[in-house]
């Protein structure tokens, strides 16, 4: 999966958060955008996947030079992000059962097969409001990392985790992302010291 951005442009009303955006992003390559708090990471990230609308320019994505409609585009993506919410009434096991319904997970594991591999199986039942911000972190990230899908979006991926569970998430990096397209948000060097491919969002302004 490509994703090209033409002139691309977002204005929240008379501010202009980016604009003249000409990048693409290709399959098997990955990109951080970085930028202080409030620059337009998160806006952008949103604004490429097609859940927020843009103020001017293009997006357009393709898979093998075929075109793909941005209303395909949500079954090929995975996202963890801080605003995007779990169930907290569900417990862990249901939480993994919900979403494997809409995103198969890599070579068929199983819901309870993720849970081992996210290290949370002692908590398989607990509900997930229960959850710690760290454990809430690693099942969003598990989730993201464990799911078929060839574009893995990760805003802020190491918020909250400690420095085991930010081992953790380079050692998936490692594991899940070679093939796949690839595009973290970040404030943390730490989190993002494999990326080659730096997008500042000042240059955009
Ligand atoms: N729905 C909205 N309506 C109006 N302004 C918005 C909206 N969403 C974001 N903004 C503004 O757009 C700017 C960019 O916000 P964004 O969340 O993209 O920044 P960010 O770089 O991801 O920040 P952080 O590092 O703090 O997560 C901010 O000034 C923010 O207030």
């Amino acid at each position: 999966m490509n994703i090209q951005l033409e002139n691309l442009g977002k204005k929240f009303r008379k501010e202009w958060i980016f604009r003249n955006v000409n990048l693409s992003f290709e399959a098997g390559k990955n990109y951080t955008f970085v930028g202080p708090n409030g620059s337009g990471k998160s806006t952008l990230l949103q604004v490429l996947i097609g859940v927020m609308p843009h103020t001017e320019g293009k997006v357009s994505y393709s898979s093998n030079n075929q075109e793909v409609s941005v209303d395909d585009i949500y079954k090929k993506i995975v996202i963890a992000a801080p605003y995007l919410e779990l169930v907290e009434e569900f417990t862990l096991l249901e939480s993994v059962e919900f979403h494997q319904k809409f995103k198969p997970f890599k070579d068929n594991i199983s819901a309870n097969e993720l849970i081992e591999k996210i290290q949370l199986a002692p908590h398989k039942d607990k509900t997930v409001k229960n959850f710690s911000s760290g454990m809430k972190q690693r099942l969003k990230l598990g989730l993201a990392f464990y799911s078929e899908a060839p574009i893995i979006l990760l805003d802020e991926p190491t918020s909250n985790l400690d420095a085991q569970g930010t081992a953790w998430y380079l050692e998936q990096i490692e594991k899940h992302t070679p093939d796949r397209l690839l595009i973290i948000c970040s404030n943390q060097p730490n989190e993002y010291t494999f990326c080659k491919n730096i997008v500042d969002i000042r240059d955009y302004k």
